[in-house]
């Protein structure tokens, strides 16, 4: 990885606290502190409900957390309001698991490719059909695609259409929540190909929001592993195989790799199912699961730590305290 990483994107101590029956609050997220770097891939990975998307939804400004900053080049976009707002979100955009659920039915491509543009007065209604095809073609789409609606498309075509007008405005950063969890093996593979090559090309920074770790480890620069709201280690990539420390990640990695492991104790697979996130124990929110849970575990919660520089990991194991 190259020493010049530019930080464009940084969150610090965030904290989402839902309302939730009888009273109770649900931690979503706490205390989440990372950092996205300038044409990289962040992956966020866990199992459903851990808190992925609840996260995400902070950088495009969807929601806003109850507790800390979410620095967008130096500026705290959860403080911002109005047109300041507005502006801010061309900056991050969002590509969604089923484009079809999030496209109006009733429109043709052209008018759903060029909708932010012409919101941002970008374009006039006459250099619509133009700037559609070409941005069609930028994602490797016939440009006659434009009069066709999306119904009229496949699922991993609807897909691309879906990362184009994500792109449409030339955002920094693309966050993309489960964009390619609902297609087929081989086109999800066509689709991780070409958010590879765009990114190459346009240095766009990407949010890879996945369950899959396998396919988090093809395209993300950093990994960062939630479990039940918690962050419970981040690290390279490229060094996920060989160097992953935390027995959730581990069991992770062992639910979907069976060789090529390289670890000095047997890795079991998770079989168990995560606890509530509103009964989260005292101590580590994974102790009801970990093969080696001590009895610390159960007491102090693990910090995240770093134990070399990029890798960082909140458990006993590896210290772990304040
Ligand atoms: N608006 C909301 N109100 C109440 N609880 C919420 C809300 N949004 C999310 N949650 C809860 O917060 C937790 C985290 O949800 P989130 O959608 O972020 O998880 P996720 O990791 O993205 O899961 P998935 O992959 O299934 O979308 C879940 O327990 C969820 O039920």
């Amino acid at each position: 990885m190259s020493e010049k990483r530019e930080v464009i994107l940084e969150a610090k101590y965030i904290t989402r606290k839902f309302p939730a029956s009888h009273g109770r609050t649900l931690l979503a997220n706490d205390d989440i502190s990372l950092k996205m770097y300038k044409g990289e891939t962040l992956g966020l990975v866990g199992e459903s409900g851990c808190g992925k998307s609840t996260f995400m939804r902070f950088l495009v400004s969807l929601d806003k957390p109850s507790e800390g900053e979410i620095l967008y080049r130096g500026t705290d976009i959860t403080k911002l309001h109005g047109e300041k707002l507005r502006q801010s979100r061309q900056n991050v955009q969002m590509v969604f698991q089923d484009p079809a659920l999030s496209f109006n039915p009733k429109m043709i491509i052209r008018d759903i490719v060029c909708e932010p543009l012409m919101n941002f007065k970008k374009i006039k209604k006459s250099e619509k059909d133009a700037v559609c095809r070409k941005l069609l073609e930028m994602v490797e789409l016939p440009g006659d695609f434009a009069d066709r609606y999306p119904h009229n498309m496949s699922g991993g075509q609807r897909q691309r259409v879906a990362i184009a007008r994500a792109l449409a405005l030339e955002p920094e950063i693309v966050v993309l929540d489960e964009a390619t969890s609902a297609l087929d093996v081989s086109v999800q593979k066509t689709v991780i190909e070409l958010i590879t090559k765009l990114q190459r090309e346009k240095n766009i920074t990407f949010g890879f929001i996945c369950h899959d770790i396998a396919l988090v480890q093809q395209v993300a620069h950093q990994i960062a592993v939630m479990y039940l709201g918690n962050l419970v280690e981040t690290l390279p990539g490229s060094e996920l195989s060989s160097k992953a420390m935390h027995p959730y990640t581990k069991a992770l990695m062992g639910a979907v790799f069976d060789i090529h492991m390289d670890f000095s104790k047997p890795i079991e697979s998770i079989e168990s199912e995560a606890p509530s996130p509103l009964d989260l124990p005292k101590g580590c929110p994974f102790q009801g699961r970990c093969e080696q849970c001590m009895d610390i575990c159960k007491k102090e919660k693990p910090q995240m730590t770093e134990v070399e520089p990029g890798h960082q990991v909140a458990c006993h194991l590896y210290g772990g305290k304040k």
